[in-house]
């Protein structure tokens, strides 16, 4: 059976989402390495795990189908193919040297499917391994990752993103993510579900970020351009796009390179065709750059046409083809809208046009987007949230029903 996937907007009825369930790799993050794994604080994994849970559940009940990334990651380990290629990448960390390289990559053939997604995503310590394996061992620091835990695992949004039928395995910006990818990799590759679906970018390209990806409409992409998404990564998308004839506008949407904006999704996300929950504190002053496609040069190489910048809602109604993009702010105020904004307030995850999932805790502008027409299921994300992200980041929509007609 195949199975038909894909998204050509942000709110279109949400068919079938994968999320990762938080598991041991969180609880490798201590106060010594949480900056560097991008983490605000040290969660508290079981009350973690069961505000994820409650999350799939909101999903289940309204007849979305939850994949769980490692079990499809554990599904695929199933061939030797899959195995083989994925123990050799993660092993090709130059930090190893040989004789730790050969006894790892042992160790990891031995393991069975689920031991082995156990321990590509929480990772491998130096003092779990230790006793006699040379040099390496001997002198790097018990509490050194051989392989390196995946803490942020939990936000699949970023480490894949679907645009119409095809899939685009990202390019991850900060160190503490780059191996995720390796992970999606090998599920759109090798798992059976996947099989032969069209792709898009891919992880030796330039940085590109889901959560910087914006369907606005059925032909219209935003691309946020920061900490994450570099510009060259915003015009590689844009290249890929055009050529695949996936979208007619890609906006270019430079953001803060703050950790607080650090994708464009902690700014604003869909929540209707024509209507977005925005950080009011950015709203006047983001801007975009409407990129479009201006025919090939004679080696066939497509010529990219870019607008001067223009207030983004204004560039978005204008490519969108619709009169307003309708603004719904993050809280009452500036202090409260900061608040907001940081605990993931515009971090809503669609679930149909006019219906979102919303973290509870951002009480304003859940009420605002109440007031405006927008059903909101509230989900509880206390410790969910130290990681930074919100009920966007930890989805990864993989079947919408179509917006286009
Ligand atoms: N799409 C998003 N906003 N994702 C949030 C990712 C949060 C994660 N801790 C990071 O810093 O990368």
């Amino acid at each position: 059976m195949t199975a038909i996937h894909g998204a050509d907007s942000e709110v279109g009825r949400l068919r079938t989402v994968m999320l990762h369930r938080p598991g041991n790799e969180l609880k490798r993050l201590t106060p010594r390495n949480n900056d560097k794994l991008l983490f605000d604080g040290i969660p508290w994994v079981a009350r973690a795990q069961e505000e994820h849970d409650a999350f799939a559940e909101a999903l289940r009940s309204r007849d979305v189908e939850v994949l769980y990334l490692t079990d499809l990651l554990t599904d695929t380990f199933e061939t030797a193919e899959a195995r083989d290629s994925a123990i050799a990448t993660a092993l090709a960390d130059l930090d190893l040297g040989d004789t730790m390289r050969h006894y790892l990559g042992g160790f990891l053939h031995d393991a069975s499917p689920s031991e082995l997604t156990g321990y590509l995503t929480a990772g491998i310590r130096n003092d779990e391994v230790r006793g006699g394996f040379g040099l390496v061992t001997s002198l790097m620091a018990r509490d050194d990752f051989l392989i390196d835990p995946l803490p942020n695992l939990l936000f699949t949004r970023d480490s894949s993103v679907w645009v119409h039928d095809r899939v685009a395995i990202t390019s991850l910006a900060m160190p503490a993510r780059k191996r995720e990818t390796q992970l999606t990799e090998i599920i759109y590759s090798l798992h059976p579900r996947f099989a032969g679906t069209p792709r898009i970018h891919g992880h030796h390209f330039e940085h590109v970020e889901g959560g910087d990806v914006l369907l606005l409409a059925p032909r219209v992409i935003a691309v946020g351009v920061g900490e994450r998404t570099t510009p060259a990564g915003a015009e590689r998308l844009a290249r890929q796009v055009f050529e695949a004839k996936l979208a007619d506008t890609v906006l270019a949407v430079p953001i803060a390179q703050e950790r607080a904006t650090m994708h464009l999704d902690t700014v604003c996300t869909m929540v209707d065709v024509d209507k977005i929950v925005m950080y009011p504190n950015v709203a006047d002053s983001l801007m975009a750059y409407a990129v479009t496609a201006d025919g090939a040069t004679d080696d066939g190489t497509l010529i990219l046409a870019v607008t001067p910048a223009e207030p983004f809602l204004v560039a978005a109604a204008k490519a969108m083809g619709i009169d307003t993009l309708h603004q719904i702010d993050t809280g009452l105020d500036p202090v409260t809208a900061e608040r907001e904004q940081w605990d993931d307030g515009n971090n809503t995850l669609a679930l149909a046009p006019r219906v979102a999932v919303a973290y509870e805790r951002n009480d304003e502008t859940n009420e605002r987007l109440e007031d405006a027409g927008i059903e909101v299921v509230r989900i509880a994300g206390s410790e969910l949230g130290s990681g930074r992200g919100g009920p966007r980041c930890m989805s990864c929509p993989v079947a919408r029903d179509p917006l286009a007609v």
